[in-house]
């Protein structure tokens, strides 16, 4: 602490009277060039005393008189008048230059300390101003630089010595580089009508993660905000999805909970260095399917309803960057629904479908809907099935190569393959255990590498995929061909995902996993701008007429069905004769199932079973890629005589590229008798067949 500062009385008659150093407030930045304040008015005020009391005083001193001086003291005398008028002015005159200079000293003061610039000169514009500074100008040396964080500096020293005499004004500071010149100006600081919510945006970001944040309203309804918008300087991690998600949930937080009960949700706009907070609708916790075409483009293939009541569709066009669709969700999350509404969208828009159904439940009920081809559960048949869809893919291909079409004039053609894990697992089992013919059947069919194919080149023929699995996983989603993934561009996930199946389908480990599972049908799809958002799937009930399904229904539900159902049946085109003889000897099979179908009667512990042992493919629960295996689970392992096992893992060893970080290979390790460990490996597309249901899988 200096000296005048413990001083106060010393400080104000220096700066009164003026000392012999330039300034007596120099510092360490160099030598002030202003000059020392001198008062004028103190010798007016001792002359004008004395033309006032100098009769008294002669009056005193009467035995020193003589005429000349009594002439002289009473000429002085005469004059007090305007000798006193003379010494106001010089008085007035005095504050306004007291005044004057210490708003200079510390102008000049601040500007050495926070830019390191001795001032040439300070103007202060007049009048001073009684507490604080009105206006000043400060000439710098020529070419001075002040840097951007300086200026701010020196900002912030004006604006907090103006703030403790008063708030009453705001400060503007403004450096013309060009002129060697800074700016004061000082405008009526605006009462703060900012609503609380606006108030706490503001100082919260102040000291978040934004960069240099500004808060603005960007629309009102009434008195009340309905959108701010953030200005900020773009960085690096304004640009990462992580990071804005943080974001949106602080900024959601501290906005809270609005009055309309609308919900706030956050629109960036990083590389133009802002981001929209706005109130959008919340989602519905329930969404019959709507009976209207909501979406009157007939390549557009709607089925659920996010946030503001924005649907979301499947584009099937031929100009669709994202032709197949891929639903990822565990037991009970509702996929099947999906799976029909996205059938029976594509039904009342005259597309046909086929589908493939190895757990026997999710797609029965559409079988002999209106476009429905085929629904095939049959494990061998499935693989006949795909294998003649891509005999039909090329028949296409050659149709349009020949007749010079475009591809887009050909028809559609929706083909389904639900619960895809426990079809791939059905095919290896009987690769494995089938008897010599089957075994020959599907290596020749190969339909894991016709599936491949499909993937890849079905886009271009018309063919569009929709794959239902339990879990996403890498290595499944087309055999070999790692681009098979990508051209399942369409994506829904109902229920939670693991973090590992949030980066697989959404390219980012946060998205799709707090998601309100309590909600039936709530789920993440992929925006029609290709952003991922939270979805409510629309709800579609079991089609199927049997009454037994039919009466389960409610008036409601039924009336949904009927309103779904297409007065014309769409139109089912083949270009192969393999799809063709397929289908129509797979129609003949199903009315014979219809007709003559049996199902063994329940039978009770102790009662003789004579019934014949079930289908050898069906006796798994489930299936799972081997690589997503843990230790602990029990899985079902094969004996040298071909029966399965339940055997509990004892280690899981998975091992990948080192490249594309794709799984080459797993290996399980089981304990054998003894010390003995057996260990089995799969390739780099196999499952692992379960005796249970998987429970690994986020619950929905
Ligand atoms: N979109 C939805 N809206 C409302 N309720 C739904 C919705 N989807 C599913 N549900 C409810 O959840 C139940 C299970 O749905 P669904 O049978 O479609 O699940 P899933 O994923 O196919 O299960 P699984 O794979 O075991 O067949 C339905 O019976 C229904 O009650």
């Amino acid at each position: 602490m200096s000296r005048s500062q413990q001083d106060p009385l010393k400080d104000f008659l220096v700066d009164l009277f003026g000392s012999d150093k330039p300034h007596a407030r120099t510092n360490q930045a160099g030598e002030s060039a202003l000059r020392p304040y001198r008062a004028w008015a103190p010798f007016a005020v001792i002359a004008t005393t004395l033309a006032f009391l100098v009769p008294r005083l002669l009056e005193l001193t009467e035995q020193f008189s003589n005429p000349q001086l009594d002439s002289a003291v009473s000429a002085v005398h005469e004059y007090r008048w305007p000798l006193a008028a003379l010494t106001v002015c010089l008085l007035a005159c005095d504050i306004a230059r007291f005044l004057t200079h210490r708003h200079r000293a510390g102008l000049d003061a601040q500007i050495r300390q926070s830019t390191r610039h001795t001032p040439v000169k300070i103007t202060i514009g007049y009048p001073p101003g009684i507490t604080t500074l009105r206006s000043a100008t400060i000439t710098l040396a020529r070419g001075a630089i002040i840097r951007r964080k300086e200026l701010d500096e020196f900002t912030t020293a004006v604006r907090a010595s103006a703030s403790k005499r008063t708030s009453k004004w705001t400060y503007t500071v403004v450096h013309d580089a060009h002129r060697d010149r800074i700016r004061i100006t000082r405008t009526l600081t605006q009462p703060d009508l900012r609503s609380p919510r606006h108030k706490a945006l503001a100082n919260s970001l102040k000291d978040g993660p934004l960069k240099e944040p500004t808060v603005s309203v960007a629309s009102l309804d009434g008195d009340v905000e309905t959108a701010f918008k953030i200005t900020f300087t773009p960085t690096l991690s304004s640009g990462a999805r992580g990071f804005q998600k943080k974001v949106d949930e602080a900024l959601a937080a501290l906005a809270g909970e609005h009055e309309s009960g609308r919900t706030w949700a956050t629109d960036w706009f990083p590389s133009e260095g802002y981001l929209l907070m706005s109130l959008r609708a919340p989602l519905p916790t329930r969404v019959d399917h709507p009976l209207e075409l909501v979406d009157e483009n007939l390549r557009h293939l709607p089925y659920a309803t996010a946030a503001s009541e924005v649907n979301m569709f499947w584009d099937i066009s031929t100009k669709s960057n994202k032709p197949h669709c891929l639903i990822v969700g565990p037991t009970g999350g509702g996929k099947t629904s999906v799976i029909r509404t996205l059938l029976t969208e594509a039904s009342r828009r005259g597309i046909p479908f086929l589908g493939v159904d190895p757990k026997m439940i999710e797609l029965d009920g559409l079988e002999g809907y209106p476009g429905c081809a085929a629904i095939v559960y049959d494990a061998v048949r499935s693989a006949m099935l795909v294998r003649a869809l891509h005999s039909e893919m090329m028949a296409r291909n050659h149709y349009v190569h020949v007749k010079k079409i475009e591809p887009s004039q050909l028809p559609l053609l929706i083909a389904v393959l639900d619960e895809f894990f426990i079809l791939s697992g059905k095919w290896q089992r009987l690769a494995k255990t089938g008897d010599d013919e089957t075994r020959e059947l599907l290596k020749e069919l190969d339909p894991l590498g016709a599936w491949a194919d499909l993937a890849v080149l079905a886009r271009s023929a018309g063919i569009r995929l929709l794959l239902g699995v339990q879990r996403p996983d890498a290595s499944l989603f087309g055999g070999a061909s790692g681009n098979a993934r990508d051209n399942f561009g369409t994506r829904i996930s109902l229920g939670n995902l693991s973090q590992d199946g949030a980066m697989m389908l959404w390219g980012d480990s946060q998205i799709g996993r707090e998601i309100d599972t309590s909600v039936p049908g709530r789920g993440v799809a992929l925006g029609n701008d290709g952003v991922p958002v939270d979805a409510q799937m629309w709800w579609t009930p079991n089609v199927d007429p049997h009454p037994n399904k039919w009466n389960q229904l409610s008036t409601s539900e039924k009336k949904i069905i009927e309103g779904l159902r297409p007065q014309q049946e769409p139109h089912i085109a083949f270009y192969s004769a393999e799809l063709r003889h397929f289908i129509e000897s797979e129609r003949s099979v199903a009315v014979a199932a219809r007709a003559y179908g049996r199902a063994p009667e329940p039978t009770v512990l102790g009662h003789h079973d004579d019934t014949p042992a079930a289908d050898p493919g069906d006796d798994f629960a489930d299936a799972i890629p081997a690589s997503a295996v843990t230790q602990g689970m029990t899985v079902l392992v094969d004996d040298s005589r071909g029966n399965e096992h339940p055997a509990t893992v004892a280690a899981v060893t998975v091992i990948r590229d080192k490249d594309s970080g794709a799984v080459t290979e797993t290996t399980l390790t089981f304990h054998g008798t003894g010390r003995v460990k057996n260990h089995i490996t799969y390739g780099p597309h196999e499952v692992v067949l379960l005796p249970e249901p998987d429970t690994t899988a986020p619950a929905p």
